[in-house]
């Protein structure tokens, strides 16, 4: 059974805790709470939550790190919630059947992400690599001990820690859907030490951690960087739908999204994780592909997160009102307006009450486009590079081109992507205390497109549209 997604929103009951695991209730102090400056009492802390609640059975080395549970749970539901939404059918939340294989970089002696991750979704499957001997040890014991061998497997990684994705590895595999790295923060053993004298260090994680574990050059922006520029190249980018990477820093966020910028990457989601009072981390993730997460997961930082906003991504939902006489009539609008434009394919699912739009050349309903159009029709010749599909009519062709769309992205590496795939629903009237709204709201999500602006200006025409001045 997966664990709720809200199991460590309140601070875990360490009373409760003792109660069922001895070896534990022997750590608490006399006023019921844990001395998280010693070591032991943090490992027992650990291993006993994912014991309890995920029936997982974990041995941990004393000179490594300790991963704080609720923290590496969070980043475990992010990318749950990331995949959920890019999902290539554009089918949104869990699908209980998709196969997803993921890629840890870096998994410490725990293995916890992929234990926590294939233990949550029985059709997922993880890789991972480690460059330190001990923790690889402990990582294969523990994937052993909960009978996961046969679903997360070790890739052999550049043991000097130079090339981080292991790209001729993973050539045996069509594709993988996830990596992830929780990399070392820090630059320098000076800098470790200077913040675990101001405090900014979280207790329970960097006490036991080896120089491996805590240290790289240039700390985790240049390590995460270096994931980046190998993210972009053509092997890795193709065959990698996400990469992400969790940070420590509130200032790295800024910096990795700057880089992202650099590279010139369209797609990619911005998030925060709060663990009680105090910690916090941050996590960035990024794709070359054109699939667009659920704004909740692209911005995930509330008010006060202290993440700027001009990191986030553009938006991915947009809605407005209509004055309403029933969904059927406002659906007919929208599918009225939509069913003008050359090139465009539209189809309705009136059980459903959604209609998906996909634009192959992408602006054809700007009034600079529509004449642009009509030029390449009347001079064909001078308009050399018009777009091949403007003689197709959506409202004829709609059924059949969605479904060939479809199959043809599984086995055609030349078929151009769409533009832009937007689902437009419509939703009823709501009722706000005695008072049923007059107004039904058309609701539309950016599903595929490295273009947003493409987005935002057709959710700008279709509103203008339906809702004449
Ligand atoms: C901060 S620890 C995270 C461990 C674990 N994933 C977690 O979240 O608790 C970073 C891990 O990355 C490993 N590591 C550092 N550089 C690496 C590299 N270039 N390739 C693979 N693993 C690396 C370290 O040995 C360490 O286990």
């Amino acid at each position: 059974m997966p664990a709720p997604d809200n199991i460590y929103e309140n601070d875990v009951d360490f009373t409760t805790l003792a109660l069922r695991y001895p070896e534990f209730a022997k750590r608490l102090k006399p006023n019921r709470q844990l001395d998280f400056s010693d070591p032991e009492s943090v490992r027992q802390l650990t291993k006993c939550l994912l014991h309890r609640d995920f029936d997982l059975t974990i041995d941990l080395p004393d000179d490594r790190l300790c991963p704080p549970v609720p923290s590496r749970f969070n980043y475990i539901l992010f990318i749950q919630r990331l995949l959920d939404s890019t999902s290539p059918d554009f089918h949104e939340g869990f699908d209980p059947k998709r196969q997803v294989i993921g890629l840890d970089i870096g998994t410490g002696s725990s293995a916890i992400y992929p234990l926590l991750a294939t233990r949550q979704r029985p059709q997922w499957r993880f890789l991972f690599t480690e460059i330190d001997e001990k923790n690889t040890e402990y990582a294969q014991k523990n994937i052993s001990a909960n009978k996961l061998q046969s679903r997360i497997r070790q890739l052999d990684t550049d043991a000097s820690g130079e090339k981080l994705i292991p790209t001729d590895q993973l050539e045996r595999f069509e594709r993988v859907d996830i990596l992830l790295t929780n990399p070392p923060f820090y630059s320098s053993p000076s800098e470790l030490l200077g913040s675990a004298k101001q405090k900014a260090r979280p207790p329970n994680s960097s006490c036991t951690g080896a120089e491996v574990e805590m240290i790289t050059p240039g700390g985790e922006v240049a390590f995460v960087s270096k994931l980046i520029t190998e993210s972009s190249q053509a092997g890795n980018r193709r065959k990698i739908q996400w990469f992400s990477a969790m940070l420590g820093k509130l200032s790295s966020v800024g910096s990795i999204v700057e880089k992202l910028r650099k590279e010139q990457c369209t797609n990619c989601a911005v998030t925060e994780f709060v663990q009680g009072q105090k910690t916090r981390r941050w996590c960035v993730a990024w794709s070359w592909e054109a699939l667009r997460p659920a704004n909740e997961v692209a911005r995930g930082v509330r008010g006060g997160s202290g993440v700027e906003k001009r990191w986030l991504p553009p938006l991915t939902e947009m809605e407005f009102e209509v004055e309403s006489a029933g969904n059927e009539a406002v659906a007919e609008k929208v599918g009225q307006e939509i069913r003008k434009l050359e090139g465009v394919l539209w189809k309705y699912d009136e059980a459903n009450g959604f209609g998906m739009l996909m634009s192959r050349n992408g602006d054809v309903w700007s009034r600079k486009a529509r004449r642009r159009a009509k030029a390449e029709q009347e001079h064909p010749d001078t308009h050399p590079h018009a777009p091949r599909d403007t003689n197709i009519h959506a409202s004829d062709r709609e059924d059949t081109e969605m479904k060939d769309q479809e199959s043809e992205d599984d086995d055609s590496e030349d078929e151009p992507e769409p533009a832009l795939v937007t689902r437009i629903t419509i939703r009823s009237p709501s009722v706000v205390g005695s008072t049923i709204s007059r107004k039904a709201t058309v609701y539309l999500r950016h599903l595929q497109g490295h273009d947003s602006v493409l987005f935002e200006s057709f959710c700008g025409w279709l509103k203008r549209k339906v809702i004449p001045p």
